[in-house]
């Protein structure tokens, strides 16, 4: 992929400004509204039984994340999901903590089961208990890393029939046949709650406006993860609070200059 693609494509969300419907964690709530924005989306939260079928049908994209779960919840995103599913909605699942509790596995198992998933994105642990593989998890947070990332996307792909992207020190993203692997991104980015639920949306905001779902999710990692890169640069001499406020900044400013000099994504080659 070039990075021509990928600076088209954003153009191109910030021109058609996809609303973004999110149900999402009380914890990312306004900083997933403010990062979308930023980035030229339009993001409505909306949780009640009784109106997300109606929003998720209008929406560009859905965005569902468990992070703080309860069971009303549970049941808006399957209605919405399957709102979205019966409009052509491409739906984005972040499977936060999957893993940690048997209530957090069980329910983005359900998920996966009654909602066509386009896009399935979390981290190396909660992945692999998705998709039914030994994996550590700490929390919201991946483990030790004990395994081949590469290898459990493509792996979780095939199994669970949906484009799979981990997240980490390195990004990969695959449909189970044509993968690719980002290094962009910044250790700061760890120590900001919410950049991972915020990067599903933005991957939701991608896929809103291009249908080859790989390419959407692998332009949106570089795009973050350039962007990361410039907020870490420019916060080098303060912390965390300075850099969550500057990613914000550059989701919005990072240009295409930027994204061709530093965007760092490799094809994989499958046998
Ligand atoms: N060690 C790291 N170095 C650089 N970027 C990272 C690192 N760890 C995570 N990231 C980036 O942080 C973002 C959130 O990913 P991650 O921390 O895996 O998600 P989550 O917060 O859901 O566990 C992604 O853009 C990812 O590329
Ligand atoms: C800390 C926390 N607890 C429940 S949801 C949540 C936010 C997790 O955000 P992220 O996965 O983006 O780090
Ligand atoms: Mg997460």
């Amino acid at each position: 992929m070039n990075q021509d693609f990928i600076s088209t494509l954003l153009k191109k969300v910030r021109e058609v400004n996809p609303l973004i419907h999110n149900i999402t964690n009380v914890v990312v709530t306004n900083f997933t509204a403010n990062g979308l924005l930023a980035l030229g989306a339009s993001p409505v939260m909306a949780y009640a039984a009784e109106e997300v079928a109606d929003m998720a049908k209008i929406a560009g994209a859905l965005v569902l994340n468990i992070g703080t779960l309860n069971s009303t919840e549970i049941e808006s995103m399957i209605i919405a999901g399957k709102s979205a599913n019966e409009h052509g909605v491409p739906v984005i699942f972040d499977p936060v903590g999957a893993g940690a509790t048997l209530f957090r596995t069980e329910t983005s198992k359900r998920i996966m089961n009654e909602v066509k998933v386009s896009v399935l994105r979390g981290n190396a642990a909660e992945i692999a208990n998705v998709a039914g593989y030994q994996w550590n998890i700490k929390g919201v947070d991946a483990g030790e890393a004990n395994g081949n990332t590469v290898e459990l996307a493509i792996l979780t792909a095939k199994k669970l029939k949906t484009v799979v992207v981990i997240t980490g020190k390195d990004d990969v993203i695959s449909d189970g046949h044509t993968t690719y692997v980002v290094h962009n991104g910044h250790p700061l980015l760890t120590k900001v709650t919410g950049t991972g639920c915020l990067l599903t949306s933005v991957i939701g905001a991608f896929a809103a406006i291009e249908k080859d779902l790989v390419l959407a999710a692998t332009s949106a990692l570089v795009f973050y993860g350039v962007a990361a890169e410039m907020a870490a640069e420019k916060t080098a001499q303060r912390g965390p609070g300075s850099f969550q406020i500057e990613l914000l900044n550059q989701l919005a400013l990072v240009s295409n200059d930027q994204i061709n000099k530093y965007s760092n994504v490799e094809k994989i080659e499958q046998v």
